[in-house]
């Protein structure tokens, strides 16, 4: 088998106590609360742009042109407007920012303050948006909330993968994209509600929203403890080796903490971080760093999660349906990470990546003929029979499927568990910022790609699953089951990857885990 397939994961690892506690489970289903504030921007600001008393008030110019298009017969070419997509997407821009910045507070101070930091400027943001009088204000609460998305998607998935016991590591990782769908969910259910408020103020309840989970993120972040790997990093041991024993339920963890202390040592040799990731040795967590994040914004489901509404318009449903159509995908991106959570641990990232990709794909070739079939290159559908529009959901809900259960949370969990300690922080915040950098950029040209692209735009989202799916299954070894300070050795043991890393000498302790492995691999 080409590729990842080689490495096997050490069954059982070393002898690391792998129970999942109470302690650990209640702590990281707090701490991934952080994905909520995530969830509820992406859910709330492609709703709001759409409330005329918001058009009305901030971009008058804005709502006059969208009242001239309605007439329009060119559904592809129906709802184009720059400087909306740049309000919508200017927090993305806030957020790459702010990660660098995560990455020294998260190192030096620890995951939790920069935890705490997220919620708060995210809930600073809410209350200058929703108290807004100008645009002005408007974009400078963007500032605050994207500055607080960057601070909690940096160390956030970083503090979960180093709580959790190594065989649930996967599981516990995903709970953030979990909580990220729900906010998700949450958010386009309240657009619907408050959209019909009398007085047209519905738009700041909207926004104001935002303080509801930012609020639950603050209280658990200040309830939480730090992991045991960064109070190590901090020079806090004895804290870090009770921690230890306390989240593992078990006093003999001596072999994962002289781990995470020899981590530790060979972390704070590192001056710089920034320089260290260049080295050839981390080219594969370097590359994943990038590409992860990259694929998974090039799936096209943010085309779905910003643009559900003006989608379902365009492909023919009414305005109350197509709100209607986009809750059901909101639901069904929920429950298909719930899917995840329980087999990632089990089949691993590698089958779930690789499954997911194809899933997606074959659902956005089904997608491009039905509405090329029925759009045409002119935009014109005639009339829509119900059957179509049903078939047309139900693609677009097993793509939704497809990516949920795959490249969402699989974008945040693989990489917080490939890097090594020293340049984990660092790392992060690529993965963070390349995230946003793509979320930005899909935010921006959808529109535009829809209008010259028309049915074409699938197909150009399609030719990335498929190479996404190429790139996992030749460079992806699997994670699962493999202690986080022991990832190192993966990549010496794959076909590709250890030309850049080599194999950890016979004298020090990590060939003994090698020599237990041999004859494992598939
Ligand atoms: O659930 C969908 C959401 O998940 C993300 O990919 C983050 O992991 C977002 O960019 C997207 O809106």
């Amino acid at each position: 088998m080409a590729g990842g397939g080689v490495i096997a994961p050490p069954p059982g690892g070393k002898g690391y106590p792998g129970e999942l506690t109470k302690k650990v489970l209640v702590t990281c289903i707090v701490a991934a609360m952080g994905g909520l504030i995530f969830g509820y921007d992406i859910g709330i600001s492609g709703g709001v742009t759409s409330m005329s008393p918001f058009l009305k008030k901030f971009f008058p110019k804005v709502y006059k042109k969208q009242e001239d298009v309605v007439g329009s017969s060119d559904s592809y070419c129906k709802f184009n407007s720059p400087i909306l997509t740049m309000f919508t997407s200017s927090l993305y821009l806030a957020a790459l920012v702010a990660s660098f910045l995560a990455s020294t507070v998260t190192r030096k101070f620890g995951r939790r303050i920069s935890m705490l930091a997220g919620g708060l400027l995210f809930c600073a943001g809410a209350i200058v948006n929703a108290s807004a009088k100008n645009v002005f204000m408007l974009i400078l609460g963007r500032i605050f909330l994207g500055v607080g998305i960057g601070f909690a998607n940096q160390s956030v998935p970083l503090y979960l993968s180093e709580m959790a016991p190594y065989k649930y590591r996967g599981a516990l990782n995903i709970v953030f994209q979990l909580s990220i769908t729900i906010g998700i969910l949450a958010a386009n259910l309240l657009n619907y509600f408050f959209a019909q408020i009398k007085g047209g103020w519905g738009w700041r309840l909207s926004l104001g929203g935002a303080v509801v989970p930012a609020l639950i993120f603050i209280i658990g972040s200040l309830s939480l403890p730090d992991t045991p790997n960064s109070l190590i990093e901090r020079g806090e041991r004895e804290e870090a080796r009770e921690r230890l024993q306390s989240i593992r339920g078990n006093v003999n963890v001596d072999e994962e903490f002289n781990d995470l202390v020899k981590a530790s040592e060979q972390s704070t040799a590192i001056k710089h971080p920034w320089i260290n990731l260049l080295e050839r040795k981390h080219r594969p967590q370097l590359t994943f760093a990038i590409c992860i994040p990259f694929f998974q914004q090039l799936t096209g489901m943010n085309v779905i999660m910003f643009y559900a509404p003006v989608l379902f318009k365009t492909i023919g449903f009414g305005s109350n349906a197509s709100l209607m159509s986009a809750v059901i995908t909101g639901l069904v991106n929920c429950l298909s990470t719930l899917v995840s959570i329980a087999t990632v641990d089990k089949y691993g990232r590698r089958n779930l990546f690789l499954s997911g990709g194809l899933q997606m794909l074959f659902c956005q070739v089904v997608i491009t003929i039905a509405v090329a079939l029925k759009f045409g290159t002119n935009g014109n559908p005639g009339v829509l029979q119900l059957w179509y529009a049903v078939v047309v959901v139900l693609f677009i809900c097993l793509y939704v499927a497809g990516f949920a259960y795959s490249w969402g949370p699989l974008g945040w969990l693989v990489p917080s568990e490939i890097f090594p300690l020293e340049i984990r922080s660092a790392a992060q915040s690529i993965n963070v910022s390349v995230n946003m950098i793509f979320t930005f950029f899909v935010a921006e040209v959808f529109l535009q790609m829809l209008c010259s692209f028309k049915f074409g735009l699938f197909i150009f989202f399609a030719c990335f699953v498929l190479m996404m799916t190429i790139f996992i299954h030749k460079l992806l070894p699997e994670t699962k089951g493999i202690p986080i300070e022991n990832m190192a050795e993966i990549w010496s043991k794959h076909p590709f990857w250890k030309r850049f890393v080599p194999a950890p000498s016979e004298k020090e302790e990590g060939f003994e885990m090698k020599k237990q492995n041999s004859g494992r691999n598939v």
